[in-house]
C-alpha cells in the first residue's frame, strides 16, 4: 500500500496560492476577501470553518466569518447572503453545510451571487459544469466547482495517476462531492460509474475499477472485496468512531494491498480546504476580469 500524501500536496498548493495572493496585492492594491457562514453550533462544522478561516490567514486572504443562531429563519440567512453578494469587498461566500432541520439549503445557495458561489452549488455553476466538454475549459471558462472534486483531481494529478481512459467507480451521489466530481473524471475522459445506497453488486463493480472514491460516511464500508490490485482508492469519508477520525475504508484490511490511498486524517480533507483558496482567487479574478 502506499499513502497519498494529502498534506504535502496541500502546503505546497497552499505555498503557490499564498504567492498569488500577495502578487494580487502588489498588482490591485486589493486583498481576495472570503465570507463564510455558519447557522447553529454543530461542533464537527465549527471545525471545519475554524480550518477554513485559518488557511485564509495562513495564505493573506481576508476572512468575514458570520455565525447564525440555530433557529434564525431561513429569510434571515438568505438576507445576509444577499448583503454580502452585495459587497464588493467579498470575493467568495462559502454556506456551511448541513443547514439545521426545516431549512431549504438549495434555496439559500440559490441567492449567493454565482460569480461568489465558491462551492460550485449555485444552479448556474452547477449547469456550467454539466455543460463543460473537457478539463481545458474549467480553467478557461474560470467555472467554479467544489471544492472537494477538484481536490480529489489535483491529488490524482499530482500522484501521477492517469484518468484519461481508466475506469472510476464513485460511491456517494452528493451534490457537494459524488455529482460533480463525476462530471469532473467524464472531463477528464474517465469511464464513470456514479454508484450508491441502491447500487447492487457494489464490490463487484468497484473491484474492476482502477479508481474508487467512496464518499459514503460508514466506518469500514470498504474492504479487500472492492478493490482491484493496482487501484487508486480515495476516501472521502470522515467517521469519528472510538478509536478516532476515519474514512470509509477498513484501513488493516487493505494494507498489504497493492494499492495507492489517501489516508483520513491527512489525505481529501486538507485538500478541499486548499481548493476553497483557490475558488476564491478564481472569484477575485472572474470578478475583475484580471488575470491573477
Ligand atoms: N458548504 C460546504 N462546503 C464544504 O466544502 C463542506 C461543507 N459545506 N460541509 C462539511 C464538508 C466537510 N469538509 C471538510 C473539509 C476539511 C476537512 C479536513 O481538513 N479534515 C482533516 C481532519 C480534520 C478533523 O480533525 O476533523 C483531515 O482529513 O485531515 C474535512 C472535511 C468540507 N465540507
Amino acid at each position: 500500500m502506499k499513502l497519498i500524501d494529502g498534506k504535502k500536496i496541500s502546503s505546497d498548493k497552499r505555498a503557490e496560492i499564498k504567492e498569488k495572493v500577495a502578487k494580487i496585492k502588489q498588482q490591485t492594491g486589493k486583498i481576495p476577501g472570503l465570507a463564510t457562514i455558519l447557522v447553529g453550533g454543530d461542533p464537527a462544522s465549527r471545525v471545519y470553518i475554524q480550518s477554513k478561516i485559518k488557511a485564509c490567514e495562513h495564505a493573506g486572504i481576508k476572512s468575514f466569518h458570520h455565525d447564525l443562531d440555530e433557529n434564525s429563519s431561513q429569510e434571515a440567512i438568505i438576507a445576509l447572503i444577499k448583503k454580502l453578494s452585495e459587497n464588493s469587498e467579498i470575493d467568495g461566500i462559502l454556506l456551511q453545510l448541513p443547514l439545521p432541520q426545516n431549512k431549504d439549503a438549495q434555496e439559500c445557495l440559490n441567492a449567493i451571487s454565482p460569480l461568489k458561489d465558491v462551492d460550485g452549488l449555485h444552479p448556474f455553476n452547477v449547469g456550467l459544469l454539466n455543460l463543460l466538454k473537457s478539463w481545458n475549459e474549467i480553467i478557461e471558462k474560470n467555472i467554479l466547482v467544489s471544492c472537494t472534486p477538484l481536490g480529489i483531481v489535483h491529488i490524482l494529478c499530482k500522484s501521477g495517476i492517469t484518468i484519461d481512459g481508466k475506469t472510476a467507480v464513485v460511491i456517494g451521489r452528493s451534490n457537494l462531492v459524488g455529482k460533480p466530481l463525476s462530471m469532473l473524471l467524464l472531463a477528464n475522459n474517465a469511464t464513470v460509474i456514479m454508484a450508491h445506497s441502491r447500487t447492487k453488486n457494489l464490490k463487484e463493480i468497484c473491484k474492476s475499477a482502477d479508481i474508487v472514491v467512496t464518499a459514503v460516511g460508514k466506518s469500514r464500508f470498504v474492504n479487500k472485496d472492492f478493490i482491484k490490485t493496482g487501484a487508486a482508492v480515495i476516501d472521502v469519508g470522515i467517521n469519528r468512531t472510538p478509536e478516532g477520525l476515519c474514512g470509509d475504508v477498513d484501513f488493516d484490511a487493505v494494507k498489504d494491498m497493492d494499492i495507492e490511498i489517501t489516508p483520513v486524517p491527512g489525505g481529501v480533507g486538507p485538500v478541499t480546504i486548499t481548493m476553497l483558496l483557490e475558488n476564491t482567487l478564481k472569484a477575485f479574478s472572474n470578478r475583475r476580469k484580471i488575470v491573477a
